[in-house]
């Protein structure tokens, strides 16, 4: 049998901290070393031989742990919200000198939610309006979703790439938020409800018609495969990738 790739998982007491100690657990070409809370030593991932850190935290605690991991040599699977394009430069600059070391940063494991998004980028590119509505659970601490944000970024990219304007919008007076928020020109708008996982629809608009993308994840089992995915092949994939996509033939 080939040697297990040792991975730990930070953020294990969590709700996806814990779906992910499971899915480690029960994947035969995997050991999981250690499974880390808030208070516990980083230094333990040292200890424990970790190959492969998987971050599922908070956004504050993210970048510091995946610092860590890059500076020890660990390769990170990033699920963690709040990589902001800051962020990603101070990230970006640590690896660079460390060639050998592998940093994904996926804003979403789950593999039909990464589809939903590339598909709505790329159709986006044929309809005059987009806008984007993301639901969660209302014990989510961050808004608009990671997802929303990466969407509404790979839209506008593909929609400046075809020349297309912004969408239209007449609002000249609105409350504050009535419209959303703005993410690269893309309106996108928060929905916390309880009862809810991770939802998302992307609404695109043209004159007479409307296609609606929409993703629905009802449990946090759909996430695994994307992180165990990310966990088996960042070792071939050095330096840092923003989105499962890139993990992924796509051909869009
Ligand atoms: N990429 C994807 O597919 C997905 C990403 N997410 C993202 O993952 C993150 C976690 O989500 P979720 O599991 O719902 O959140 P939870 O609040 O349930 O879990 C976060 C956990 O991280 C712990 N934690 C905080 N800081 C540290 C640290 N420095 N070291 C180790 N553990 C720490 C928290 O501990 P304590 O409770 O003590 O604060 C908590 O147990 C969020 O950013 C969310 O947006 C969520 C779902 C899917
Ligand atoms: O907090 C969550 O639950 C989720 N967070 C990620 C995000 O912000 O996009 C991924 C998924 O939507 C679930």
């Amino acid at each position: 049998m080939t040697e297990q790739l040792a991975v730990a998982v930070l953020g294990a007491n969590g709700r996806m901290g814990a779906e992910a100690v499971k899915a480690v657990e029960a994947a035969a070409d995997l050991k999981l070393v250690a499974a880390l809370g808030r208070n516990d030593s980083l230094d333990t991932l040292v200890d424990a031989g970790a190959r492969v850190v998987v971050d599922l935290t908070v956004p504050e605690s993210t970048e510091a742990n995946v610092r860590f991991a890059v500076e020890h040599g660990m390769h990170a699977v990033v699920g963690t919200t709040g990589w902001d394009a800051e962020r990603l430069g101070r990230l970006q600059e640590l690896l660079t000198g460390r060639s050998g070391v592998g940093v994904l940063i996926a804003p979403n494991f789950a593999l039909g939610s990464v589809l939903a998004s590339a598909f709505a980028a790329r159709a986006s590119r044929y309809f005059e309006s987009v806008e984007i509505i993301e639901l969660h659970h209302p014990d989510k601490v961050d808004a608009p979703s990671g997802t929303a944000v990466r969407t509404a970024q790979l839209i506008s990219a593909e929609r400046d790439a075809a020349g297309r304007p912004a969408s239209p919008d007449a609002t000249t007076s609105e409350r504050p938020g009535a419209r959303g928020c703005d993410v690269d020109g893309v309106r996108v708008h928060s929905v916390r409800l309880r009862g809810l996982v991770a939802h998302q629809e992307v609404l695109l608009g043209g004159p007479g018609e409307q296609l609606t993308i929409r993703h629905d994840s009802f449990d946090r089992v759909s996430f695994m495969p994307g992180v165990l995915l990310g966990v088996r092949n960042i070792a071939s994939h050095p330096g840092l990738t923003v989105g499962l996509d890139g993990y992924l033939d796509l051909g869009l």
